[in-house]
């Protein structure tokens, strides 16, 4: 039996919806976004549905380890990944900003977009701007379930840096708690769009 959908996690998905929105960073109905519920399940939106608009029926409790039901977000695996590595994730977030979509491009080759000397480095949990940050880039895939394996694999039990990049695609970032997400989320998305901003001015 699944648990029932707690309102608040309805709430905390709506809300970092509506803020993703208002910053264009879901257009069209992209990005997804998902909230541990408990030990071994997990609430995801819905596929197609306006991320900035989410209603309580656009988002479903599911369990972490079994197979993705219908309807839900064609990303799904990728969450659910996350969520089966590590025990203290709590929400991942996904959007799609032109920062993280240009440069996912632009560095797919080498695999890492690197930013450094960045005071904003201490949002993702590094002690000094005096630091280098590599945020990892993964060619895209349909098979989100092949790419979620090939993601886990190579981010490791401790990843350096709570998100990656989808080439072409987006970013992904992730935090104990929601808040925690949106921080991260918000920390690597300043990162690409100084690095983005700092190559336009090269
Ligand atoms: C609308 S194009 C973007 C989608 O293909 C996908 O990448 C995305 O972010 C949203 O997919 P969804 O299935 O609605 O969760
Ligand atoms: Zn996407």
């Amino acid at each position: 039996m699944l648990p029932a959908l707690p309102g608040a996690v309805v709430e905390e998905i709506a809300a970092f919806g509506r803020y993703a929105a208002s910053r264009g960073w879901v257009p069209a109905t992209s990005g997804n976004f998902s909230r541990r519920v408990d030990a071994r399940h997990a609430a995801v939106t819905r596929s197609g549905i306006d991320k900035g608009a989410i209603a309580p029926g656009d988002v479903a409790v599911i369990a972490i380890d079994e197979p993705v039901p219908p309807r839900l977000s064609a990303e799904t695996p990728l969450h659910l990944a996350r969520y089966r590595s590590d025990a203290a994730v709590g929400a991942v977030f996904h959007v799609h900003t032109v920062a993280a979509t240009v440069l996912s491009r632009l560095y797919e080759r080498e695999g890492v977009v690197r930013t450094d000397g960045l005071e904003m480095h201490k949002a993702i949990g590094v002690r000094t701007h005096e630091s280098t940050v590599e945020i990892p880039i993964f060619a895209n895939d349909q098979d989100t379930f092949a790419l979620a394996a090939r993601v886990e694999a190579r981010l490791g039990a401790d990843p350096a840096v709570p998100g990656y990049l989808l080439a072409g695609h987006g970013i992904y970032a992730w935090g104990a708690t929601a808040a925690d997400a949106r921080r991260h989320l918000e920390g690597l998305e300043f990162l690409l769009a100084c690095h983005l901003e700092e190559r336009r001015l090269r």
